[in-house]
């Protein structure tokens, strides 16, 4: 167990942008009840990067959630962050604890490999995250992962992340399986209510199962 356990276990909202509302939206994604923010913006625009960075960690301070920045462990630093999301693009764990801290909250993509899961969780890793789970509108071509896998990293006892074309309708099976958090951009953000929509993913994780 980790000392983040606490917050790694519901909605994982991660932010869609560009966007003129980005502020606005996630603000809407916190109110309703989401456990972690990822700012995840794949543009070259560092000033503007820089600026939204700053800006969703005071508002992640405010709701006591953390803000995790995805790739770039320097714009995570520099924004205050609580953590970085890495992939198999970036720098391993122990670059990126280095750099952060021994507080600092450090998810990996682990893809369909319980392989990568391994090696992630002996590296100093805090959360494992598997996708794609269904095809996935933001990102078509992502590898494929089945429920299975949640099953059997388990074993790995670390917080799992489960991503890709998630909705309300197909969440609960990966609650089932053993996601404890479920990390989802469009259906999410790509609501016209982002606070009841995410209002009803985070129940989810309150309800009896036989209810959902
Ligand atoms: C929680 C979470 N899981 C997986 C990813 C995907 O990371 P990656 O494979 O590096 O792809 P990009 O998001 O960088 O396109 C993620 N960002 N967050
Ligand atoms: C970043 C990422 N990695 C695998 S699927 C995905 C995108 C998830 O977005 P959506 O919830 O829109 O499918
Ligand atoms: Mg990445």
């Amino acid at each position: 167990m980790t000392t983040h356990d606490h917050c790694l276990r519901g909605l994982y909202a991660i932010s869609d942008g560009p966007r003129p509302d980005l502020l606005d939206a996630c603000a809407a994604a916190l109110g309703g009840g989401a456990r972690l923010l990822q700012y995840r913006d794949k543009t070259a625009d560092a000033p503007r990067r820089l600026d939204e960075a700053r800006a969703l960690q005071a508002l992640c301070a405010r709701h006591a959630v953390p803000l995790i920045v995805n790739d770039d462990v320097d714009l995570a630093l520099a924004a205050g962050a609580a953590g970085v999301h890495l992939g198999e693009d970036d720098v391993e764990p122990a670059a990126a604890r280095a750099r952060l801290g021994v507080r600092a909250i450090i998810g990996v993509s682990c893809y369909d490999s319980l392989e990568r899961a391994r090696h992630y969780a002996a590296a100093g890793a805090d959360y494992l995250a598997f996708g794609a789970f269904f095809a996935s509108p933001t990102k078509p071509h992502a590898r494929v992962a089945t429920p299975r896998l949640l099953r059997e990293a388990k074993a790995f006892g670390l917080p799992l992340v489960a991503i890709g074309g998630i909705t309300h309708d197909n969440a609960p099976g990966l609650i089932d399986a053993g996601a404890d958090a479920v990390a989802v951009i469009s259906a999410l953000f790509g609501a016209r209510d982002v606070r009841a929509a995410a209002r009803r993913f985070s129940d989810l994780f309150e309800s009896d199962p036989s209810r959902r």
